[in-house]
């Protein structure tokens, strides 16, 4: 540890609890508003800081990490290069300031500091604006708990990569654990924990220092937590003078989540290097950086919130009821929408397009069926072909009772048919039902838009299709071998290592003992992979998806064993064993004809994919995910027409990314929303009648507009927050931020379902479909733990 520059110290710390909030965050607002310097430090991070130490130093002290502690964060940004960071406890900006500069230059996105202290808070933000970082810092006002747990369940962080606690001692345990159950800390995090020497945090040092064993030992035997245990009372009443009893988290955590850590010495900015150990620790030090060690995770399954946390109108009963409450509240609002969209529209008609009017003139209008359009997804393309040709455009969804497909009110559909469910295993009635419309309409183009359950049943029918109406038939759909190649994991990962394509590791397993050949060393001389691996079963099972994502091999090869043994493999219940790549998800829709890519987008993934920005077209990321689109498009040939999506994992920047595919989708993706009512893209799908080739590809033209469903952030990012404040858990500031994002997305970006032109199926969705959805899980008693409002899909828990 180099010595400490006595010229750079702060002001002492003055005994008592009245070194902070006693007006002099206030005062060195002022202090750096009026001084000198001020137009010099605009726009630089570094400038700012130097006026908040003068401050710490010619007046009063101020509790930041400081220079010396923060080089030790800074350094290890440069080496973590976080996507994600988050602080708990910002004060007045020091570290935010210090760290989110450092975030920037490695290439990260987002820096939130999460601060209880509202006060603090306008400090921080003012600052940070000072500085010029407010493009990659959020400030988050609230109890660090529930800042974490409402930007999960708002989708706003899904993973964190470096986190700095910072702030209530006996909180970093309790909030470390809410991370870890969240899904938010995992594999590849770090974390950075300051005075956890001195003052001293014995619970959180044991807490990162046990193993699976003891942790579980300790939840089994009851013991009470004792979070406060062996911190100083003056730190476990720091802020009680504001904020009385503190209450915390009672997250369970992860107890399969074990750290690699190292404690790393250093000085209080007062100079004062860290003397007093409440621990026996045999050196003084200051940060502890901890990291969890890959191949000891287990990701739990997601929840919408800890069960721990959960208010009452999480569970069933209230939350079905208050969602049909806020339905009807919401009545008078979108009935009026309803009305005045019909009215403009009626005023000032949507123009016919050039395009639409000229082919009207020339040939006579084909018919062109869609199914899928209860998804925003077969909406969305139904009314764009409407928009710009000429052509009739009818639709089929599966509709088991009355408005359960919203799609078919929209005017930009002539007719409507309702196609049978498949009966259990048995997928006869759809395939026949559909195959009727088909032959009825005498259909010349069906575009499918199927969704993730429908993928073979509508190659299937294609096959049926052509046979019965001949070579003017035409389809937007895979074939069934094709479909094939590409739906079932394993199969789609052989064709992309015989295309000579990036992939992970991956291997089908029939048997328990396949797996666990894979996974463990087979003498105890042989030692056993070093990769970690994720096993995902083959079929379409989204409870046992979630379920079963942990990652192999466990601590033991007893515990791998006994994990792998339960999941009953078998050669009707196939695996596939994929390498965990931690990375950066995205995802693509493509339309492909005859093996040419003519339509394609590019957009990170959210795990509920509720909001949808595209990427630039020209960068080189989405350039790479084309090429690889185009690769696989070629490989399929002259007969391979249909949409394709895929998601990767994506690691390192710029031209030296790199590209993982997991998974193949041979349909449309909602991401399909992002080319608006782009006549380009009509013209695309109209290549399906057997016309032209060459013509390049249709991007969505930049800047295009961000996506979102009114309804999911309309509950995600006002009413609960809303909610959770009225149960004494949120706070204004939260309810403010959640409000800020609101208007934000109402203004700038589009809602999915809604357009001036057709609004019915907006109104239907909201005001019919989803409060009949509520009241079917109430009377029904069926449980759900997330909707997915553009799909229309409710997951069952
Ligand atoms: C030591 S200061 C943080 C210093 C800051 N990281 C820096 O180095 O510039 C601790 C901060 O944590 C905040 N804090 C305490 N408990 C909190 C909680 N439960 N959630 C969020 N912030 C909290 C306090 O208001 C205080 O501003």
């Amino acid at each position: 540890m180099a010595a400490f520059d006595q010229s750079k110290a702060y002001a002492p710390q003055e005994e008592g609890t009245n070194f902070f909030d006693d007006g002099r965050e206030i005062e060195l607002l002022h202090f750096v508003y009026s001084h000198p310097k001020l137009e010099s430090i605009r726009g630089s991070p570094q400038g700012v800081l130097a006026v908040i130490d003068e401050y710490g130093r010619t007046k009063k002290y101020l509790m930041n990490v400081g220079e010396d502690k923060g080089r030790i964060v800074t350094d290890l940004i440069a080496e973590v290069k976080p996507k994600t960071m988050v602080e708990l406890g910002g004060y007045v900006g020091y570290s935010c300031i210090l760290f989110g500069d450092a975030v920037r230059k490695a290439n990260g996105q987002r820096y939130y500091s999460l601060e209880r202290n509202p006060e603090f808070a306008a400090v921080i933000a003012s600052l940070v604006d000072l500085a010029g970082l407010s493009d990659i810092v959020k400030v988050v006002v609230g109890s660090s708990d529930a800042s974490i747990a409402r930007l999960h369940a708002a989708d706003v962080f899904e993973h964190i990569d470096l986190m700095f606690l910072d702030h209530y001692k006996p909180a970093y345990t309790t909030d470390l654990k809410l991370c870890e159950e969240l899904g938010l800390i995992t594999v590849g995090s770090v974390l950075s924990a300051d005075n956890v020497i001195k003052p001293g945090n014995p619970p959180y040092l044991e807490y990162v220092r046990s193993s699976v064993q003891e942790k579980k030992a300790k939840a089994h035997s009851g013991e009470m937590e004792t979070h406060g245990q062996g911190i100083l009372e003056k730190n476990v009443k720091q802020y009680a003078k504001r904020y009385g009893e503190e209450k915390l988290s009672e997250s369970k955590g992860n107890p399969n989540l074990v750290y690699e850590s190292r404690l790393v010495e250093s000085f209080e900015p007062t100079g004062v290097p860290h003397m007093s150990l409440p621990l026996h620790s045999p050196k003084p030090h200051s940060i502890i950086v901890a990291a969890p060690r890959p191949s000891r995770l287990i990701t739990l399954p997601r929840m919408s919130s800890p069960t721990s946390l959960t208010p009452f109108f999480y569970n069933h009963v209230p939350k079905n009821l208050l969602l049909i409450l806020f339905s009807i509240l919401c009545l008078p609002f979108s009935t009026f929408l309803l009305t005045a969209s019909i009215l403009i529209s009626y005023i000032y008609p949507q123009p016919a397009s050039a395009s639409k009017s000229a082919q009207h003139g020339t040939a006579p209008p084909k018919t062109v069926l869609i199914t899928g359009v209860s998804m925003t997804k077969g909406l969305v393309i139904a009314r764009l072909l409407s928009l710009h040709t000429p052509h009739r455009i009818i639709a089929a969804d599966i509709e088991t009772t009355p408005f359960t497909s919203p799609g078919r009110y929209s005017c930009s559909i002539s007719t409507f048919h309702a196609l049978d469910a498949p009966d259990g295993e048995d997928s006869e009635p759809y395939i026949d039902s559909l195959l009727t419309v088909l032959r009825k309409e005498n259909v010349d183009l069906w575009i499918s838009c199927s969704s993730v359950v429908g993928a073979v049943e509508d190659a299937q029918v294609l096959r049926l299709a052509q046979q019965a109406l001949g070579p003017s038939f035409h389809a937007i759909q895979f074939s069934l071998d094709h479909v094939r190649e590409l739906h079932e994991k394993d199969a789609f990962m052989s064709l992309v290592r015989d295309l000579h394509l990036p992939a992970p590791d991956s291997h089908r397993c029939e048997s328990s003992a396949e797996v666990l050949a894979h996974l463990l060393p087979r003498s105890s001389g042989e030692k056993g992979t070093r990769k970690t691996f994720i096993l995902k079963p083959i079929g379409v099972d989204d409870c046992a998806r979630a379920a079963m994502m942990t990652l192999l091999p466990l601590q033991s090869p007893g515990e791998t064993r006994a994990h792998v043994e339960r999941l009953a493999v078998s050669k009707h219940n196939p695996f596939l064993l994929q390498q965990f790549i931690d990375g950066a998800e995205y995802c693509t829709h493509a339309l492909v004809i005859r093996g040419e890519v003519r339509v394609f987008v590019a957009c990170p993934s959210s795990e509920l994919l509720m909001h949808y920005k595209a990427l630039s077209p020209a960068s080189p990321l989405a350039q790479k995910m084309l090429g690889f689109t185009k690769v696989v498009a070629e490989h399929g040939g002259e007969g391979f027409t249909g949409h394709l999506s895929f998601d990767f994992l994506v690691r390192g920047g710029g031209e030296d990314v790199e590209l993982y595919p997991i998974e193949c989708n041979p349909r449309a993706h909602t991401a399909v929303v992002l080319f608006g009512e782009s006549k380009e893209m009509a013209d695309a799908y109209l290549d399906g009648f057997g016309r032209g080739s060459g013509k390049g590809v249709v991007v969505p033209s930049m800047p295009c507009h961000s996506y979102y469903w009114v309804g999911h952030d309309l509950i995600a990012l006002i009413v609960i927050p809303l909610l959770e404040l009225l149960c004494g858990r949120g706070s204004l500031g939260t309810v403010w931020e959640g409000m800020e994002r609101f208007v934000h997305h109402l203004i700038y970006w589009r809602d999915g379902t809604y357009t001036l032109w057709d609004p019915l199926p907006f109104w239907i969705l909201y005001q019919v479909y989803w409060p009949a959805q509520f009241f079917r899980c109430l009377v029904k008693g069926c449980g759900w733990s997330r909707l997915n409002v553009s799909t229309t899909k409710v997951f069952q828990s």
